[in-house]
């Protein structure tokens, strides 16, 4: 398969490099010294089974890529209304398009009986909507604690890096299949569901029981949950991530929230969100926090905790001038 990964930092970078190593075209759109190092170097992803490196095709500029089988899209998710402004040319008639990120994304609605409704936040103006559209649009989460250390350089410390992929009605597409048997073949899994919606609430667990406390204390998961107290207000957040979900029709399964925290507390990860307030960056608060906080008010579920601590969280990105509120999360 042809497939372009779209802004091959951390995630992206891993994706690619995986799809490299099974045998995809690949290439990457990146850009300033991260696109300057993978041209000159190469990609070089440092992960849990070992060193892969790989020479995609990289460009900022998607006309020199021309169409693909599919796009993955990993920006992050301030850096979607670029994305709608440049996909074009990588897009033939039959291209399918995954987005890869976390929190509640824009297509959100789409597939399901609310399909008329939008969070307008996630999608400014409808552009990716009117720039790709949903027939294209595969839904995606990411399993994976990943950082670019240096520019062309990725970590991927987590043994267990999945990609889960589902279309946004829950038909199990042979397009769907291809990408997801496409990915696997690079040795991470690549699940394909039914029920990405539920993907998306379980992935969206883990940023939220993890993700204000970490902006907060600007530090990594282990030293973050390392107190009692705090792990215990992480679990006051997870069962109530859980009660959003299951008022919204998908619930999450797995393991209870004490033993999720437990696997935190190991990782020695600072949350991408993190990540972007230290490097200066615009921080996903609408997508992670602001959204499914939302959607729980609709719902008519009580969430204090995760009230208070992302209500922190995001104050905090507003004064490092890394957010501007849009009307949801002020
Ligand atoms: N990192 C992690 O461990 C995890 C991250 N995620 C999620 O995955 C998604 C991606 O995160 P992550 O990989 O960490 O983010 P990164 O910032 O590492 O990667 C995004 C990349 O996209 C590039 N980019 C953005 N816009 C453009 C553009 N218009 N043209 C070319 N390149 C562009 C960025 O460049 P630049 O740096 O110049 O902005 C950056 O290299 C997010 O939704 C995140 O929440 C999910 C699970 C774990
Ligand atoms: C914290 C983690 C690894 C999982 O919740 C994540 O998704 C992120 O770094 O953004």
């Amino acid at each position: 398969m042809k497939i372009c990964v779209y802004g091959a930092g951390a995630i992206g970078g891993h994706i690619a490099a995986r799809l490299a190593k099974g045998g995809a075209e690949t290439s990457v759109v990146a850009r300033g010294p991260h696109l300057s190092a993978i041209r000159a170097s190469g990609l070089t992803v440092v992960a849990h089974d070992g060193t892969l490196h790989s020479r995609p095709r990289a460009t900022d500029n998607p006309a020199e890529l021309g169409p693909q089988d599919a796009v993955i899209v990993t920006v992050k998710a301030p850096a979607l209304p670029s994305v709608a402004a440049a996909i074009a040319p990588l897009l033939g008639s039959e291209t399918a398009v995954a987005f890869v990120m976390n929190g509640i994304p824009w297509w959100y609605f789409d597939g399901t009986a609310k399909a008329g409704r939008r969070l307008p936040e996630l999608d400014p103006g409808d552009a990716l909507r009117a720039a790709i559209g949903v027939g294209r649009t595969i839904g995606g989460v990411v399993y994976s604690a990943a950082s670019v250390t240096e520019p062309g350089v990725i970590h991927a410390i987590a043994p267990d890096s999945r990609v889960v992929l589902g279309e946004l009605d829950g038909a199990m597409t042979p397009r769907l299949k291809a990408l997801c048997d496409t990915i696997a073949a690079g040795g991470i899994g690549a699940p394909a569901v039914p029920d990405i919606r539920n993907a998306v609430w379980a992935k969206l667990l883990g940023n939220l029981m993890t993700g204000p406390l970490c902006v907060l204390s600007r530090s990594c998961m282990e030293d973050t949950l390392a107190s009692p107290a705090v792990r215990e207000t992480a679990i006051r957040m997870a069962r109530e991530v859980m009660a959003i979900a299951a008022a919204l029709g998908c619930p999450i399964a797995g393991d209870a929230p004490e033993a999720r925290i437990g696997r935190s507390s190991k990782l020695r990860h600072k949350p991408s969100i993190l990540q972007d307030l230290e490097a200066g960056r615009a921080m996903e608060i609408d997508a992670l926090f602001a959204a499914p906080l939302t959607l729980a008010r609709e719902a008519g579920v009580a969430v204090p905790m995760l009230e208070t601590m992302t209500a922190l969280a995001t104050r905090a990105a507003i004064a490092a001038g890394l957010y501007t509120p849009k009307g949801v999360a002020a």
